[in-house]
C-alpha cells in the first residue's frame, strides 16, 4: 500500500535552516491584537505541509488562510526559551503560528508548527518529555494571551499549572504541531486544552501529548511578578 505520510524533507525544509529576514525584509503590518508578539511570514515561506493537515483534520473543509499565520517576533522577545535559547540546526527551528477567531474575532484556537531536531532527545531518537511539554505550555500560553488581548483584556497571564500525559514517543527527527483551545474560564482563571500533534508512519495525525492547564491573569501584569 503508498504511504500517505509527507516525506520528512518536505516537514522540515526549510523551516529548520530558516534564518530571520524580518529585519532585512518588509513585511506586511499584522492585526493589532497579533502585533506585540508575532510578525507576518515572509512572502517566500510556504505554510508548513504538517501544518496545513493538522488545520484540515481539525475543520474539514474550511480554507486555510496565509494572514493567519505568524511568528514569533524575536526582536520583542530576543531572550525567550524557545525562540531563542533553544533554536538551532538539530534543536528547534522556527515555529509558525496559526490562530483561529470567530466572527467577533475572539481568538478561539492555536495550532503551532514546530520542526524538531536530533538534539531534543530524550529516550533515543524520541523527543525529551519536558520539551514536549514546553511546547505545549508555549501554545497554551500563545493562545490565552492573544485571546484575552482579543477580548480587550490584559493577555497577561501565567501557568499555574500544566498537566501532561504522554500517549505515544515523539520521533526525532520530526515535526508536531501543538493544538490549543478553551476549556472553561472562572474569574481570572482560564482552563486550557489541546494536545501535540504528530504524523505516523501512514500519515495520519496521531496526538503524542495531551494537556491541560490553568492560565491566571495577573492582577497588575507581568510588570508585577516579584523576584
Ligand atoms: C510573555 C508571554 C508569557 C506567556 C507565559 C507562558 C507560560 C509560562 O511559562 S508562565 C511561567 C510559569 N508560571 C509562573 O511563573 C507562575 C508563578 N505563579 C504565580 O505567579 C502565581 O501563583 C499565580 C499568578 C499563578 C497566581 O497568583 P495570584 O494572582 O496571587 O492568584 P491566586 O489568588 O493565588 O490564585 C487565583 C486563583 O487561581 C487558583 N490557583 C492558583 N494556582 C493554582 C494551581 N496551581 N492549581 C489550582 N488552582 C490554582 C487559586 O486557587 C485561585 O482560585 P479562586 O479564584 O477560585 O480562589
Amino acid at each position: 500500500m503508498r504511504c500517505a505520510c509527507l516525506p520528512l524533507e518536505s516537514l522540515l525544509a526549510p523551516w529548520m535552516s530558516l534564518r530571520r529576514t524580518e529585519e532585512a525584509e518588509s513585511l506586511p503590518e499584522v492585526p493589532e491584537v497579533y502585533r506585540a508578539r508575532y510578525s507576518a511570514l515572509p512572502a517566500a515561506q510556504p505554510l508548513p505541509p504538517l501544518l496545513v493537515l493538522a488545520l484540515s483534520q481539525a475543520s474539514p473543509g474550511v480554507p486555510v488562510r496565509r494572514e493567519q499565520a505568524f511568528r514569533r517576533s524575536r526582536t520583542n522577545f530576543p531572550n525567550h526559551f524557545l525562540h531563542s535559547a533553544s533554536q538551532g540546526q538539530d534543536a528547534l527551528g522556527e515555529a509558525v503560528y496559526y490562530f483561529e477567531a470567530d466572527g467577533e474575532g475572539v481568538v478561539q484556537r492555536v495550532f503551532v508548527f514546530w520542526p524538531l531536531g536530533v538534539l531534543l532527545e530524550g529516550p533515543p531518537n524520541f523527543c525529551h518529555g519536558g520539551c514536549g511539554a514546553s511546547l505545549l505550555d508555549d501554545a497554551f500560553g500563545a493562545f490565552t494571551n492573544t485571546r484575552l488581548r482579543s477580548m480587550g483584556l490584559s493577555g497577561q497571564a501565567v501557568t499555574a499549572y500544566l498537566h501532561v500525559d504522554y500517549k505515544a514517543p515523539t520521533p526525532l527527527p520530526g515535526a508536531a504541531v501543538c493544538a490549543a483551545t478553551l476549556d472553561r474560564v472562572e474569574g481570572r482563571k482560564v482552563f486550557v486544552r489541546g494536545e501535540l500533534l504528530v504524523q505516523k508512519p501512514d500519515g495520519t495525525l496521531q496526538a503524542s501529548m495531551e494537556a491541560n492547564a490553568l492560565f491566571v491573569e495577573l492582577k497588575e501584569g507581568f510588570a508585577s511578578m516579584k523576584k
